[in-house]
């Protein structure tokens, strides 16, 4: 087997003059196969992930509409929204061996699905997985288990929802109060909890009425480690919204 230096030597004649190399000696040739080669593995890191969001869900985990919210983008117009954007800003920064969960709650059209957005996309570029999801399409793909032709079973897609780095569940409230949604979401709370793994929910409840809906169980492990409950309670931006801003 050749050395790098050898290799460096034999690919230095075989190259046109004019062709300037990414490494001048053997050390530096080896350094530079060494990070292709991590480059590649983060590579295929990152697609197995997008492909496992893909078989919980059919889609990747951010929805479209939400793909360019950031930090930077949320608009700061009172003293809620800054407060707001800060702790958002601040749980993403912290989010590394954090068991902490998040609750947005309050009214329509007021960012709770834009920060929550921004975190999960922050995480995603620092390599996390994360998936935000409704109520109602967490309870389809739940029953799509039970039809004969899928081959993805209750538990599988429990566990799997059990896995993602942040798991982020949409419209709570919204829902019919059945007792099979009460019993999922309970059941991936108390599972990501355990695991230390952090849930985030967005509702236009109260934290009494998210409790009273919910039940005491599952918002008390929301309260896990120093977990963030941020009030949104200004006018709606949505009027705003033009569409091509982000
Ligand atoms: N402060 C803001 N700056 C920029 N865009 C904003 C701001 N607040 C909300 N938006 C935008 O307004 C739209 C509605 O916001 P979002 O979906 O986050 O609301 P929400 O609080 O989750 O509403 P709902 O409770 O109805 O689901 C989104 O397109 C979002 O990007």
């Amino acid at each position: 087997m050749k050395t790098p230096n050898e290799l460096f030597s034999r690919l230095k004649k075989m190259m046109p003059s004019d062709v300037q190399p990414k490494f001048k000696n053997g050390a530096e040739l080896l350094a530079w196969n060494q990070e292709q080669g991590r480059l590649r593995s983060e590579a295929i890191v990152r697609e197995n992930r997008a492909m496992k969001m893909q078989r919980i869900m059919g889609r990747s985990g951010i929805r479209e509409l939400h793909m360019n919210c950031s930090f930077d983008n949320y608009r700061v117009e009172n003293d809620g929204q800054r407060k707001a954007l800060a702790m958002a800003r601040e749980y993403a920064a912290g989010f590394e061996n954090s068991i902490s969960s998040f609750v947005f709650s309050g009214r329509p059209g007021t960012g709770k699905n834009h920060l929550a957005a921004a975190i999960g996309n922050d995480l995603i570029i620092r390599g996390k997985s994360v998936l935000i999801v409704t109520v109602a399409d967490l309870m389809s793909s739940m029953k799509g288990t039970f039809s004969g032709g899928s081959d993805l079973t209750e538990e599988r897609l429990l566990h799997d929802l059990s896995h993602v780095d942040l798991l982020v569940i949409d419209e709570i409230g919204m829902q019919s109060e059945s007792r099979y949604e009460k019993v999922i979401i309970n059941q991936i709370v108390d599972r990501r909890s355990s695991s230390k793994r952090p849930t985030g929910m967005l509702s236009n409840l109260d934290p009494a009425g998210m409790n009273s809906l919910l039940g005491e169980r599952v918002m008390d492990r929301m309260r896990l480690g120093n977990s963030l409950w941020v009030r949104f309670d200004w006018e709606s931006y949505r009027s705003r919204v033009r569409g091509d801003e982000y």
